[in-house]
């Protein structure tokens, strides 16, 4: 452990007790906790007028713009928990990746990794390389007083594969020709992301996050016998890197129904469920001892506000049971959502589960 670690148990007591971590400690909470990944951005105008005129990536490196970009949903819709504004390639950008992210399209990167050579280009990340995290979570603990701060980071599966593609992709077809081609690069290629990803993760706790989540967004595209054999252990490799902070760890991915209970094995805390699975049906698949997140359909804040309450009341429902939950989307916020249909949304769940 290094120098300015903070132990467990040194964050502040109110954000300790804070309804977000008890659900995710599986412990009773006060009411529901609820936040939204995706909550800081495109659905908001006070963020698209401070991003006027700069760049995604240039403005994940200016601290006191991540603060505030950060804080915004915070204030407007009263959610239970910040996630700390940045992007999953964020930490390959700093360690030199020519990469950038286009809007409307997503990480594209100049040159992909596709060979032995390639992997050479992915050396260490130190702190030093994302000194503006470290800054700007500093500044966002002192403003947040209670409200815990979520870390971040891409897995290593979906970060390889926007490296290897060289950008979005809908099938993945680079990416698994290397993992079923060459599963030793494949596995080499996976560990060094590991590696990089755990770095990320620890500046975050160091800096003060209260919990983190693994965003393996893209890894729905496997079967569970090719997860268990050629991701999982690069997963739980970065989960044991963070386990003795004692701070929750998230995982996260689209249309990863069927492999539900490996990516809790794999090490993680609260595993988060898409829109496709219900609730309690996630938790028979995860198994006991995990608190889940989710997840409601993103497309349904595009409906009715009664219909935004019947779903979200299907999603308590269905939870009711849980050890512990924490209520969220079952992905993104589309950028095209009326921020109101958040506010009544988060509102709604605290008041329907206030105990
Ligand atoms: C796969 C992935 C990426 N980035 C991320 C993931 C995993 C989450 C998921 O499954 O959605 C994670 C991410 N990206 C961003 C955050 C910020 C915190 C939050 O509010 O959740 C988080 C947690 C900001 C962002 N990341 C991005 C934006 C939009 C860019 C902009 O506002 O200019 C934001 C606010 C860009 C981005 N970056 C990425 C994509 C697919 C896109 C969207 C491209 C587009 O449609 O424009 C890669």
């Amino acid at each position: 452990m290094s120098a300015n670690l903070r132990p467990t148990g040194q964050q502040p007591t109110a954000t300790y007790e804070s309804a977000f971590l008890k659900a995710c400690r599986r412990e009773p909470v006060p009411h529901t906790p609820v936040w939204f990944m995706r909550q800081a951005g495109r659905s908001l105008p006070e963020y698209l007028k401070v991003r006027e005129g700069i760049p995604m990536l240039e403005s994940c490196m200016m601290p006191e713009l991540v603060a505030e970009i950060t804080m915004q949903p915070v204030r407007r819709h009263h959610v239970d928990a910040a996630i700390y504004f940045s992007d999953i390639v964020v930490p390959l950008k700093a360690i030199g990746i020519d990469l950038d992210i286009k809007p409307g399209v997503g990480p594209v990167v100049e040159q992909p990794i596709r060979s032995r050579a390639d992997l050479a280009r992915l050396r260490d990340l130190t702190p030093e390389d994302v000194w503006y995290v470290t800054e700007a979570i500093g500044l966002l603990t002192a403003e947040l007083g209670s409200t815990p701060l979520i870390g971040f980071a891409g897995a290593p599966f979906t970060l390889a594969s926007y490296l290897v593609e060289g950008g979005p992709s809908k099938n993945h077809e680079h990416t698994k020709a290397l993992m079923y081609g060459d599963p030793q690069l494949w596995a080499d290629l996976l560990d060094r992301l590991a590696e990089i990803t755990s770095v990320f993760l620890k500046v975050q706790i160091e800096a003060g996050a209260s919990a983190v989540q693994l965003f393996d967004s893209w890894v729905g595209a496997l079967a569970p016998a090719d997860y268990r054999r050629s991701v999982m252990p690069a997963s739980s490799k970065v989960f044991k890197a963070v386990e003795e902070y004692g701070v929750p760890r998230i995982h996260f991915g689209v249309g990863t129904g069927e492999l539900l209970g490996l990516m809790g094995e794999a090490g993680a805390d609260v595993v988060g469920v898409d829109w496709r699975v219900p609730l309690d049906e996630a938790a028979r698949r995860v198994g006991p001892g995990k608190a889940l997140q989710g997840n409601i359909d993103p497309a349904v804040l595009f409906s009715t506000p009664e219909a935004v309450e019947a779903k979200a009341r299907e999603v308590l429902d269905a939870a009711a049971d849980l050890e512990g939950h924490v209520f969220n989307l079952g992905h993104g916020v589309p950028p095209t959502t009326d921020p109101d249909s958040l506010t009544r949304l988060v509102e709604y769940v605290h008041t329907q589960t206030a105990r």
